[in-house]
């Protein structure tokens, strides 16, 4: 049975829809993260299932409870579900012994209970020796820990967090990520990953939801997203390179179709039979310096170990990695091959004419 599971669930605020018929199971143990733009109805989302608002229609169930819908709506303090916010929100003057302690005293655990348990807690995010510290006293990165803690020590359904890493600086939200991955591994915590950093989401969870709009795009594990984007919103917001039309030369394989891009004829893995669009990855072009499709070097940036190329290709912006550096302005060949195609909502697919040996 899923753990956390919502049914056409929205949200109306002021009449402006945030959450649009959201329908997603998400099973035990799982790390899903919700990805998309400012704005898209992550942060709605979660407060839905924490119980912070109320949707305006469907339902939210957890372990199979029905939580929120019509006419039930089960306070946030009896969903026994976990909570980390972005600004920690940890009690200032509790030492973090006092803070992972907390939920405990509510539960009204008892005292020689507790402490195992706050002790096992503490040695599992690292904060064994900064029990007795204040929260002024230790860094962002600690206080997240801290934080995270704090909501593993009562052993929740589920774990919710809300941008955990987004006040901290780039080194640490790495190895923040390895702790929240470890933290994962040790005690196959169901959670929900709020962020709108998409190397985050592909790196941390099993599973990620892209939303546009209050809608769930794509729910799908990071190399399905990657390799095969249900639309050129996914293919644009997940991952580098290009997408650009594509038209259907007529000529079908077992494992694959055969799709003019660029003027050329390319064989494309795809879901549906009549695609408009392709998503071309960096690693489907191959340089070649005799390939008759040509392309400009608008810009090249070395990444350590290889570089990104921007191109221009027959009207259209590409993006190669190349072993070596190449100079803007410089005419290259380029091979497509393996490209996933699939259609656009509102675009029709087209015909090409037959393509002429050139
Ligand atoms: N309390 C509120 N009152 C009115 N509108 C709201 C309220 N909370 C959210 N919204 C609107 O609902 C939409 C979704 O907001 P939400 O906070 O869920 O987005 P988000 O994806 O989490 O964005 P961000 O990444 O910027 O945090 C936005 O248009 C927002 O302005």
């Amino acid at each position: 049975m899923a753990e956390l599971s919502f049914c056409n669930l929205t949200k109306r605020f002021d009449g402006a829809v945030a959450l649009d018929a959201i329908s997603a199971e998400i099973e035990a143990g799982e790390f899903v993260a919700l990805l998309g733009p400012s704005g898209c109805g992550k942060t709605t989302l979660l407060r839905l299932t924490a119980g912070f608002d109320q949707p305006s229609a469907g339902e939210v169930r957890i372990g199979g409870d029905l939580v929120a819908g019509p006419g039930r709506f089960v306070p946030p303090e009896a969903r026994e579900v976990g909570i980390v916010f972005q600004s920690y929100a940890l009690w200032p003057h509790k030492s973090v012994a006092g803070n992972v302690s907390y939920p405990l005293e509510v539960r009204r655990v008892p005292r020689a209970e507790r402490e195992a348990r706050v002790a096992e807690a503490l040695a599992l995010t690292g904060l064994t020796d900064f029990a007795a510290r204040m929260p002024a006293q230790l860094s962002g990165g600690q206080r997240q820990r801290v934080a995270l803690a704090r909501c593993l020590v009562f052993e929740p359904r589920a774990v919710l967090l809300d941008e955990p890493l987004a006040n901290l600086d780039l080194a640490l939200r790495a190895s923040m990520q390895e702790v929240f991955s470890m933290f994962h591994r040790r005690t196959s915590a169901t959670m929900l990953y709020v962020t709108h950093d998409q190397g985050e989401a592909l790196a941390l969870a099993d599973r990620v939801a892209v939303m546009e709009a209050g809608r769930i795009r794509q729910f799908a594990a990071p190399e399905v997203l990657y390799r095969e984007p249900a639309d050129s919103f996914v293919a644009g917001f997940v991952g580098d390179g290009a997408v650009v039309s594509a038209r259907l030369t007529g000529r079908a394989e077992r494992d694959g179709l055969w799709l003019d891009v660029l003027g050329q004829e390319v064989l494309s893995r795809s879901a549906t039979k009549a695609p408009t669009h392709v998503s071309i990855r960096p690693e489907a072009i191959t340089l070649r310096d005799e390939a008759p499709l040509r392309a400009r070097v608008s810009s090249c940036t070395y990444l350590g170990g290889r570089y990104r190329l921007a191109l221009d290709a027959a009207g259209e912006s590409l993006v190669a990695f190349s072993a070596q550096r190449a100079a803007p302005g410089e005419t290259l060949g380029i091979e497509l091959r393996d490209l996933w195609a699939f259609r656009d909502a509102g675009a029709q697919p087209v015909q090409a004419p037959a393509l002429t040996d050139a």
